[in-house]
């Protein structure tokens, strides 16, 4: 990292205007005394493994490369080079250095590759145009996962910087729902690492296990133990495809500098008896762990990951629900942690429902008003529940009036008093004194709901008898089928338009493409996914250095993103801000958390003058995928 000392040097070094016409950000540290300047990005430079070179003017033969328009007005403003251990050919095979044909003449001169390249020089932009063009002449989503993820283990950069610029286009393939796909044929596909994986043979090895890990500033680790993989059940260790997707977001999304991600598979075994047997599995092939022997494991994996990144943060992912609340209460209060099913999507949901109530013209503190029908009473189900409970609580019900707003049913039917004793502490709190095992259609002819959600895992648990049912009572039902990947939709965007004629709020977890009828009715389904929430809760929770995550964050974050939405989206039927702005969402998002953490006495690293422009502090240390001068690290007398 720079010191202060030279950045002060760097600064007077640099009062040149640096040649610029192209779009990109650029990797700065000056521009902080500028008051033109409302918002910049950390590039990758200083932020790596690699050190920050402190003498710029080493810079020559090199074009640093940065535009105008954002930093118009910024004349002290430099890109800064970073310092890498690793040499000569060697750098263009480690995807983060590695920029291919994009190395000027200078550039492998220097780093000692001269000659081992074609001469033609390409920039990020022909290079990803070339990139575009053979992805989008592949049908089929998987391929383009694959040539995504060859891309991600050639270069980094170019990686995310085809996320960053095309993010709506991009997520289906390396998200929800070709992800699922992807973990499914993980074993066959395997290639090459990417990640940690934990098993029980390392109990004792995990501390030291961490330090295999090449980057020693970690600042969010993703681990699922592949027990509830999407809705596919348990995948095992196949389930890595999704720490991998979703830290991709982090850094897309979210601002967070790829070597600062850490995926993890907790390998504990597999129950899927199919994997047992399949010779190619690549996981521990055995049960799994249970009761504290597994927890012994995760007590030790969070313990090690800890005691090299004393501030990570750990998201757990994909966890079944016989664990997932357990996990997260074990650790809640002493590690920075949350788990993304059960608050994330509890937060991306209630800032859904605000929106669709909004959508409809009411006003969002009717939320407690409304008749809401949550099949699925799982880790998202539950979730789910609390978040929109303590949001009416927020809005002045007392918890029996918000309780009573709720109806919640697993496969069995209705959360009754009778079973009880069958539901966990959390799943009681949501329990109606009669009409125990109700079934679904009973539940919407009696109750009449106004909302009704689906996180069950059963594709087409909504039928036509199901939503006209419910459309009979209710002018504009909102709906909500969240179950990922598409084929586990309880129903399609299509088919609630057409059984609710066009006057359904819709959103699903996975996307589904616009709708047009035939008098000409276009309709938008929105997208109801965790992902606009976890990279901007993450974001600010590791800038800020918060001690824990907390519930108010939650919610803060869900509200951030409700406000959100513009008219114009709404006019549309949108819900949820449109993808191509989730780095905006994600900013804005961590900025709240940051305040939130504040005000809750938890962030240990804000600084008072950072504090009075939480706006800036947020931005600055936001990551932006864009080729920085690489040289050299050794000893240099100046
Ligand atoms: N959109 C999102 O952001 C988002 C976030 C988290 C989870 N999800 C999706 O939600 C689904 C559930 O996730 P989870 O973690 O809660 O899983 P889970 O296994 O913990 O819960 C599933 C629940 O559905 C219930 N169920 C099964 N069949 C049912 C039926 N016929 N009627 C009523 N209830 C039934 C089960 O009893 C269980 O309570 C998954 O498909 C997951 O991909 C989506
Ligand atoms: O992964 C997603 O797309 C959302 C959610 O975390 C899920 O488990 O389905
Ligand atoms: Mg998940």
């Amino acid at each position: 990292m720079i010191s202060s000392a030279c950045r002060g040097s760097l600064k007077s070094l640099c009062s040149v205007q640096l040649r610029s016409n192209t779009r990109q950000h650029a990797s700065l540290i000056s521009c902080n005394n500028s008051p033109n300047v409302k918002r910049f990005s950390t590039a990758f430079s200083s932020q790596t493994d690699g050190e920050v070179l402190t003498v710029g003017g080493a810079l020559s033969g090199e074009e640093p490369i940065h535009e105008t328009g954002e930093w118009a007005g910024c004349k002290r403003s430099f890109m800064i080079p970073i310092r890498i251990s690793v040499r000569g050919t060697d750098i263009l095979l480690d995807p983060l250095y590695n920029k291919g044909t994009a190395f000027k003449t200078g550039e492998r001169d220097r780093l000692r590759f001269r000659g081992m390249l074609p001469h033609r020089i390409m920039n990020i932009h022909l290079q990803k145009e070339r990139f575009l063009q053979a992805l989008r002449a592949e049908d089929s989503n998987i391929r383009k996962n694959v040539m995504l993820e060859d891309l991600h283990d050639r270069n980094e950069t170019l990686y995310h910087r085809v996320l960053v610029d095309h993010i709506e286009e991009m997520a289906p393939y390396i998200y929800t729902p070709t992800v699922g796909q992807a973990c499914m044929e993980f074993a066959t596909r395997y290639r090459r690492p990417r990640g940690m994986y934990f098993t029980e043979e390392d109990r004792g090895h995990m501390a030291a296990m961490v330090y295999n890990w090449p980057h020693r500033d970690v600042h969010v680790i993703c681990v699922t133990d592949g027990s509830r993989i999407l809705g596919l059940g348990d995948l095992g260790a196949n389930g890595m495809g999704i720490p991998i997707g979703k830290l991709a977001l982090y850094c897309a999304a979210g601002g967070i500098a790829p070597h600062r991600v850490l995926p993890v598979v907790f390998d504990a075994g597999t129950n899927n008896e199919a994997l047992l047997q399949d010779k190619y599995y690549l996981g521990v092939q055995r049960k799994r762990l249970k009761g504290a022997a597994y927890f012994r494991m995760m007590d030790e994996f969070m313990d090690a990951v800890r005691f090299r990144w004393p501030n990570v943060l750990v998201q757990f992912e994909d966890f079944s629900s016989e664990v997932a609340q357990t996990l997260l209460d074990r650790y809640r209060d002493d590690h920075l942690c949350f788990n993304d099913d059960i608050q994330g999507t509890g937060a991306t949901t209630l800032a859904g429902v605000l929106g669709a109530l909004r959508a409809k013209g009411e006003e969002v503190t009717s939320l407690g008003d409304q008749r809401i029908v949550i099949a699925g009473a799982g880790s998202a189900g539950i979730g789910i529940a609390q978040v929109l409970m303590q949001a009416m609580e927020e809005q002045g019900r007392t918890p029996e009036e918000a309780k009573n707003a709720f109806y919640i049913l697993d496969q069995n039917g209705l959360l009754g008093t009778d079973r009880a004793n069958d539901l966990n502490a959390e799943q009681r709190v949501f329990v109606r004194s009669a009409d125990n095992n109700l079934s679904l259609m009973d539940v919407v002819k009696k109750y009449k709901p106004t909302i009704l959600l689906g996180v069950t895992t059963v594709g087409g648990l909504f039928t036509g008898d199901l939503i006209r049912e419910m459309h009979s009572s209710c002018e504009r039902p909102i709906i909500f089928p969240l179950s990922n990947p598409t084929n586990k939709a309880e129903c399609t965007a299509e088919q609630a338009y057409e059984w609710t004629n066009g006057q359904c709020i819709f959103a699903s977890g996975s996307p589904f493409d616009t709708i047009e009828f035939e008098d000409g009715r276009v309709f938008y389904p929105s997208q109801c996914n965790n992902m606009y929430v976890f990279p901007g809760l993450g974001l600010g929770a590791s800038v800020c250095g918060a001690q824990k995550v907390t519930d108010r964050m939650l919610y803060v974050a869900a509200e951030t993103l409700a406000n959100f939405v513009s008219k114009k989206d709404m006019e549309e039927g949108r819900l949820f801000p449109q993808l191509t702005r989730i780095r905006e969402v994600s900013h804005r998002i961590a900025v709240a958390v940051v305040e939130e953490a504040l005000r809750e006495g938890l962030a240990t690293k804000v600084k008072p003058a950072d504090a009075n422009d939480l706006d800036s502090f947020v931005g600055r240390k936001m990551y932006f995928p864009e080729y920085v001068p690489l040289v050299e690290k050794r000893e240099i007398s100046i």
